[in-house]
């Protein structure tokens, strides 16, 4: 569980990737392979200058419409503007139409990525893949994300994540599902607390306060899990409070403890619904943010004793959130879903690899194929006191495996054996999973 306490001072968008790959963002120019495959479908790829307001307008619109969102508003518009405006920002026109609104769009930056072993390694973010359902599966997609990968691999970026809302478009692209998420329900009136007491203090608060202690918040809790990403101000403003159109807004509510001795060490924002009956309202978690193990039990206990409330949901945790052992009936707090969140693709293997810690020394020859061409080849990996070395060799491979699969046991998830049943590891998975699973198992606690 979670130790960090957030103690450093650094404002949130000084917590971020690395200058040069950030500055690689701005200085990548377009992808001339992508951008000639469109032209031979009449479409036109581009990069968007956010400082011009009706071109960014536009492609805001086309991301809105792209995953069937209500049409922005001004204020929603001005204000994702404002937010997005630092991402890459990628369009597909289409000229022989009346309209300016892309036909597809992608943005792109680069977040450190928390990996086993604590180090933050820069990561090629990609979200906001639309394409306009009158130009679906001609290929759009498929020129974006090569741009995207392409253009990562070029500026020296060795991974790249995304967040999916569907799980069967990524793989093709050499992705692998690397963190899981769960979602639970708790029968509130069933339960009762089983967890320690904490000495600490809870108390409302509102999101303009508590925006910059709430940053530090997140960055302790961002740095303390591989699968977490350090967060932009777009991405950790709205687990703070919700942003302009966000539906219910009036009902969010704030709650932070602090230590005894007044650190801060966690949050929670929440929304409550209420019911015909009004001792049974719903509670829906948006973000439970604990930096401390006393965070997260005081802040869980917080939420199961609320008065005239029966349900408590909360989705996005990690698969070993304690939340059965810190009840009296573990079958009042139900997992109801367990799904795929962070997907990552290694982009340059020698320094994925080196850049993670190992729980146990070894060594492995692995041979990787993919499609792109980007991380493909045969490579000794040799942990000594936790630390990888990774070489191009030609002795024969331990383990055969595609990127996508190599990608999902990046992060530590015990992933191999299912993996090596399906056929997508060949050789010893156990050689590979005894080398790369990790106890705690990764997490990513919000959606980018
Ligand atoms: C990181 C993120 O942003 S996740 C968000 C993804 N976006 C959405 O879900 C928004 C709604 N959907 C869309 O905008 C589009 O359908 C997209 C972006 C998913 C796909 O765009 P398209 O331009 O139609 O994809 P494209 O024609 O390039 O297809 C490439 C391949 O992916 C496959 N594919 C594309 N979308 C899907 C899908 N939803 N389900 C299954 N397969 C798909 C195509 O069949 C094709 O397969 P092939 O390689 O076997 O030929």
């Amino acid at each position: 569980m979670e130790q960090n306490t957030p103690s450093s001072s650094a404002p949130i968008d000084e917590q971020a990737a690395s200058d040069e790959h950030a500055a690689s963002v701005d200085r990548a120019p377009i992808d001339e392979q992508a951008a000639s495959a469109l032209t031979g479908s009449g479409l036109r790829l581009a990069l968007v200058d956010t400082s011009d307001d009706a071109a960014f307008t536009e492609w805001i619109r086309a991301d809105f419409r792209g995953f069937h969102s209500p049409a922005p508003k001004e204020e929603v518009l001005t204000e994702a503007r404002g937010y997005l405006r630092d991402r890459r920002t990628t369009a597909v026109y289409d000229d022989a139409i009346p309209s300016p609104t892309p036909v597809g769009t992608v943005n792109s930056w680069v977040a450190p990525l928390t990996v086993p072993g604590g180090a933050r390694v820069d990561a090629w973010a990609i979200s906001s893949v639309t394409v306009a359902p009158t130009h679906r599966r001609r290929g759009v997609a498929r020129a974006l994300l090569g741009s995207e990968l392409r253009t990562a691999a070029a500026q020296g970026v060795p991974l790249a994540i995304l967040t999916v809302s569907e799980s069967v478009i990524y793989g093709r692209w050499g992705f692998g599902p690397a963190t899981f998420a769960s979602e639970w329900r708790i029968d509130t009136k069933r339960v009762r607390w089983a967890g320690p007491q904490t000495g600490g203090r809870l108390s409302f608060t509102d999101p303009e306060s508590y925006r910059e202690t709430g940053y530090r918040v997140l960055d302790a809790v961002m740095a303390s899990r591989p699968g977490e990403i350090g967060l932009s101000p777009y991405l950790a403003d709205r687990l703070i409070g919700p942003l302009k159109g966000t539906p219910d807004a009036e009902r969010f509510r704030l709650v932070r403890y602090d230590s005894a001795d007044g650190e801060p060490q966690g949050f929670v924002s929440y929304t409550v619904k209420g019911e015909d009956d009004f001792t049974r309202h719903k509670v829906e978690v948006e973000y439970l943010a604990a930096a401390t193990d006393e965070a997260l039990v005081a802040l869980w206990r917080f939420l199961l004793e609320l008065d005239l409330v029966a349900e408590v949901r909360a989705w996005t945790r990690g698969v070993d959130e304690p939340l059965p052992a810190l009840v009296s009936d573990v079958r009042g707090a139900r997992v109801t879903a367990v799904e795929d969140h962070l997907w990552v693709r290694i982009l340059d293997l020698p320094a994925a690899l080196e850049a993670r810690g190992y729980e146990r020394d070894g060594s492995l020859v692995l041979d990787v194929s993919d499609d792109l061409g980007l991380a493909n080849g045969r490579y000794r990996l040799t942990v000594t006191d936790g630390v990888g070395r990774v070489e191009a060799t030609e002795d024969a491979p331990d383990v055969i495996l595609p990127v996508s699969t190599l990608g999902s046991v990046y992060l530590g998830h015990d992933l191999a054996r299912g993996l090596a049943l399906a056929g997508r590891i060949t050789g010893d998975a156990a050689a590979l999973d005894r080398l790369f699973r990790t106890a705690v198992p990764p997490r990513l606690s919000t959606w980018f």
